[in-house]
């Protein structure tokens, strides 16, 4: 049984298909790529998958719920993390204050006043496991801003992991890294992995190939192959789609 199975997606922006009748599933254990040329759909699937924009047909169910009417927070609660293209983190704070405020957005409950003192102490305590699983621990008190690049994509990660996710979806979290920036990245994926379902958005092609256990093609809007990397490595219509975005760059 999937966590997050996606069913006929479809995603429309006036006579434009952004995305059309992709099927997709996560499961637990899997790092699932999906990649494809610039345009091809990926961010506007994850912005549909994480509830960021509503799909225009198709059904997303997780964990056994359909959720697919469901606003972004609701997902976020119920367990559908995200990171971003864009840094979301607050320079001027520290780590762990940038992963116990991920913590508080994810489960504040505004109305519910008088438990307010028990509420940070739980999203103190969400902070230091999001902080410990990403490897940041002992950067905890460092000011947000003064991290590398590489640590700032970390930290996007633990803030991820700091609301509870079973769901991670990431948008290109190692563009921008050097090789050992990625290499970190990618040791950090391999072991959120075994307790999480991961969606990777990623242009890096040999880290793509490194770590994915499927990978999902996509182009202009349409998925044209899903399957292990073996697979699509040699897949005739990936390698024709590739090669032909490569000879329009040049
Ligand atoms: N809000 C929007 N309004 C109109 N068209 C949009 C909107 N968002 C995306 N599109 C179009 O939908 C298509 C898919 O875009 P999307 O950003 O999902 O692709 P992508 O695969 O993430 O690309 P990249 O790899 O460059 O980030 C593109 O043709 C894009 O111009």
């Amino acid at each position: 049984m999937p966590m997050l199975r996606v069913e006929a997606l479809t995603r429309r922006f006036g006579g434009l298909v952004a995305v059309g009748n992709v099927a997709l599933d996560l499961h637990v254990g899997e790092v699932h790529a999906v990649i494809g040329t610039n345009g091809a759909g990926k961010s506007t699937l994850i912005n549909m998958l994480s509830g960021e924009i509503a799909a225009s047909s198709g059904r997303i169910h997780f964990d056994g719920q359909d959720i697919t009417g469901w606003s972004q927070p609701r997902r976020a609660l119920a367990g559908v993390g995200r990171s971003y293209q864009r840094t979301t983190i607050f320079p001027e704070f520290t780590v762990h204050e940038n992963c116990r405020l991920a913590a508080q957005a994810a489960h504040a409950k505004p109305w519910a006043l008088w438990q307010a003192s028990a509420a940070c102490e739980r999203s103190n305590a969400a902070a230091h496991a999001a902080l410990e699983a990403a490897g940041l621990a002992d950067e905890a008190l460092r000011i947000a801003g003064t991290m590398s690049h590489g640590g700032k994509r970390q930290l996007e990660v633990a803030m991820c992991l700091a609301t509870s996710p079973r769901v991670l979806l990431l948008d290109e979290p190692l563009a921008g890294m050097g090789a050992e920036e990625t290499d970190r990245m990618l040791s950090l994926l391999q072991r959120l992995k075994a307790s999480h379902a991961v969606l990777l958005v990623e242009h890096d092609m040999d880290a793509v190939f490194r770590i994915a256990d499927r990978i999902t093609v996509m182009v202009n809007g349409s998925v044209i192959a899903t399957g292990e990397p073996g697979y699509i490595r040699t897949h005739p219509e990936v390698l024709t789609a590739y090669l032909g975005d490569h000879e329009a760059a040049h």
